[in-house]
């Protein structure tokens, strides 16, 4: 047989699992579009059944209400289904769908950030042993192509460092607070409305779903596995106004950041809220909009930046995905199966280097500059500036801070908290990106 020649002479079948704000979308494109697609791929590709919880919903989707039911095992085991596209969300049930899937002889196209951190090593074994694909480019920072240049693209490179905003729900909060002034539960309302937020918001305020994303960046960047637990994580829910404020007076934006770095023989993921200067790239970043930063060591720095959040941007991903599985299936090839060779240390957040923007609230008197920054020294922290606001029971010290370890941070602050001139030390945030 000629390689370049399909070996399959049929319409591939698709199996969407879940039609929410994601599923809904992909629908839409892959009846709208059938017919591009169908040249694209080489073959037809035919939407053959759609899985959701509940069959009595009205659905703003214009497909034949036979292809729905609520038996999503049943569908991906039926023994004919091509490709699985799994936007249901969650781990299980989308884990053991996935899994059969691939057991059944079908590919898998997923957008679940949450499942791929928590077990892609699982997942893409399965994928391997079956001869399948696992594509998953909608799981980190929606439309944006990032899986791919990571995967593909950047492997014959050395990537030290992926600095990003992953997540659109904050980011769109965080602007909403800073540009508009909005309150926090408005802001965050706002971006469910508009489809941006995880089915629990939870997992975009608290920080897990750019973690997930995280630990899913740093696995591709660093070919070694890190796993969501391995990333520390912190969200946006206490960042205050007063934070927001704060950052403008410093020429700053306050911004949820996902952080993945590499030395010669460790890596180390985290994510949390952090000050970035207004002239850096990622502070224009607005709404619910994600930017990537890869610093590489042949490439240099280069940034992705699009659409992170919402149906539309999101199937475009998942449809990328479809047509370039489905030319594999087609081909009755696969690849690239797992990318994670290297065996790199997992470093704590402790042993991570940043600054730190500390606004001390303090008992104006004589001496009390000396005292705060005898604490810095004696954790080894270097004071970059510092100002002094107000005066007597109502002075605070702002003070930022050169890079030094996490941990040694964290004990200074913890020491300060206890002198008995502090009256409270009522912000504490990361600065990143230069200032
Ligand atoms: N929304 C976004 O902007 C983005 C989302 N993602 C990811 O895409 C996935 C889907 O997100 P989204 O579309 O927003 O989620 P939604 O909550 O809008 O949709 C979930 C869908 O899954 C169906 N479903 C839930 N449980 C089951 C089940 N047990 N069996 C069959 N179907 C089930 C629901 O059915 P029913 O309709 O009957 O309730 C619904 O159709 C998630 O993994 C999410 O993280 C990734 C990037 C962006
Ligand atoms: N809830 C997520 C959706 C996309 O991954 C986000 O807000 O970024």
């Amino acid at each position: 047989m000629n390689p370049s020649e399909p070996s399959v002479d049929r319409p591939l079948r698709i199996a969407l699992l879940g039609c929410g704000v994601v599923g809904t979308e992909v629908a839409r494109l892959l009846t709208r579009d059938a017919d591009e697609l169908a040249r694209r791929v080489g073959l037809p590709l035919e939407l053959v059944g759609i899985a959701v919880r509940r069959l009595d919903r009205d659905r703003d989707l214009d497909v034949p209400a036979e292809l729905f039911t609520t038996d999503a095992l049943g569908l991906v085991t039926r023994g004919d289904i091509d490709v699985v596209v799994e936007v249901i969300g969650g781990i299980e049930p989308a884990r053991e769908l996935i899994l059969a899937a691939l057991e059944a002889g079908a590919s898998v196209v997923t957008a679940n950030k949450a499942l791929v951190a928590e077990d892609g090593a699982r997942l893409s074994a399965a994928a391997t042993k079956a001869e399948r694909d696992l594509s998953f480019e909608a799981a980190v920072a929606g439309a944006i192509p990032i899986v791919r240049p990571l995967r593909e693209s950047l492997a014959g490179d050395r990537v030290q460092r992926v600095l990003g905003i992953v997540n659109g729900t904050t980011n769109y909060v965080l602007d909403q607070m800073t540009t508009l002034g909005q309150g926090f539960s408005e802001a965050l309302e706002e971006a469910q409305r508009l489809g941006y937020a995880e089915a629990d918001p939870t997992a975009d305020i608290e920080g897990f779903d750019a973690a997930a994303k995280a630990a899913i960046l740093a696995s591709l960047a660093f070919h070694t596995r890190v796993s969501l637990g391995d990333v520390h994580r912190e969200g946006i829910s206490d960042v205050t106004a007063a934070d927001v404020r704060s950052a403008a007076e410093m020429g700053c934006v306050v911004k949820l950041l996902a952080i993945c770095e590499r030395t010669e023989t460790s890596v180390g993921a985290r994510v949390h809220p952090a000050m970035i200067p207004l002239e850096h790239p990622l502070a224009s970043v607005r709404g619910a909009y994600n930017a990537v930063f890869v610093e590489s060591e042949a490439a240099g720095q280069l940034m992705f930046y699009g659409p992170g959040a919402g149906g539309a941007p999101t199937a475009s991903a998942i449809l990328g995905d479809v047509v370039s599985v489905a030319r594999n299936r087609v081909r009755e090839i696969f690849g690239p199966g797992e990318t994670t060779h290297a065996d790199l240390e997992v470093i704590d957040v402790g042993r991570a280097r940043t600054r730190y923007h500390v606004a001390i609230d303090v008992q104006d008197r004589a001496g009390v500059l000396a005292v705060i920054a005898q604490e810095f020294a004696r954790f080894d922290v270097s004071i970059k500036n510092l100002r002094q606001e107000g005066h007597g029971s109502d002075a605070q010290l702002v003070i930022v801070t050169h890079e030094a370890e996490d941990a040694s941070l964290a004990a200074t602050v913890e020491a300060l908290r206890g002198l008995d001139i502090v009256r409270d030390v009522s912000s504490v945030m990361r600065v990143e990106g230069g200032i």
